[in-house]
């Protein structure tokens, strides 16, 4: 969606370690918003990312108006059930509809051979490779959906293009949220009950400058089924948590029983 910093320039850089040519796309997609979200609000510097783009060596910027992309009588809509109901799809009802409508509207469009997405958005990625999957979408196939681990600031913050909402203050509370969830990680990997960590999580972010928690919960890291107690699958530890202007998302391993 634009306003680019290197955790989208670490996807560029693996896509290009990968292929012969590089495509990017920047579209900040209004479908995926809900009424009274930050869609007017979310940065828009087309002609520095442009320019960072070129600096990389990509070969197509992709960035549709809104116009062309949703022109007067467009009807559809892609609803991938399951995976894209709890977390981020509980709080922002609609968004992932949103997510999975434009990024097959964007995989046809662009026809790429496969497609990087970055791992801070756990849930997005899930989403978008069930929909691959479900809808056959040859191009790109299924497993050529790529995750790219997620690229963090020098203090741990996930990088974020709504890092830039926080004011200097926020700013540094912010760095609260991995360092809690590393903690609550180790507590658990340690033997101490999910309920038990995640409640101190919560109390942690609550008293370091966070506002509210949507949700902190401990899931299998494929389906996303929510666990209440440590399983021998890969699981995962997903947060979003409210700190002034800024919904920040987060999410980490956590180590199979
Ligand atoms: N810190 C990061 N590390 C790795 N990938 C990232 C990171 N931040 C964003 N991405 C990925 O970059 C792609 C574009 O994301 P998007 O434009 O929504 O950026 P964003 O920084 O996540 O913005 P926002 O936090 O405002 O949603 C997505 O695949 C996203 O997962
Ligand atoms: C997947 C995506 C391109 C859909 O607009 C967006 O949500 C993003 O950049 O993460
Ligand atoms: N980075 C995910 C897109 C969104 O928050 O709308």
């Amino acid at each position: 969606m634009g306003a680019l910093h290197e955790g989208h320039l670490t996807l560029v850089r693996e896509a290009k370690s990968r292929a012969d040519h590089v495509a990017v796309s920047i579209f900040v997609n209004p479908l995926q918003f809900g009424a009274g979200e930050d869609l007017d609000a979310y940065p828009r510097q087309l002609e520095r990312d442009s320019a960072l783009l070129q600096a990389e060596g990509v070969d197509l910027l992709w960035a549709p108006t809104v116009d062309a992309m949703y022109p007067d009588g467009f009807a559809s809509n892609i609803s991938i059930s399951g995976v894209s109901e709890g977390f981020c799809g509980a709080s922002r009802p609609g968004h992932f509809d949103g997510v999975a409508t434009v990024v097959c509207k964007l995989f046809n469009q662009v026809r790429p051979d496969f497609a990087l997405f970055g791992a801070k958005d756990w849930q997005q990625l899930a989403v978008i490779r069930r929909m691959a999957r479900d809808l056959d979408l040859t191009l790109p196939l299924a497993d050529n959906i790529i995750g790219v681990e997620t690229v963090r600031e020098a203090d741990g913050l996930a990088m974020s293009s709504r890092n830039a909402y926080l004011t200097p203050e926020q700013r540094g509370q912010a760095a609260t949220l991995p360092s809690a969830m590393k903690t609550a990680i180790a507590a658990i990997e340690s033997g101490e009950t999910i309920a038990a960590a995640l409640a101190q999580l919560e109390a942690t972010l609550l008293a370091g400058g966070f506002s509210a928690i949507d949700y902190a919960r401990i899931a299998d890291a494929d389906t996303l089924v929510p666990l209440d107690a440590r399983s021998q699958r890969p699981m995962r530890l997903l947060v979003a948590a409210r700190i002034g202007r800024a919904r920040l998302i987060d999410n980490m391993a956590v180590q199979p029983q």
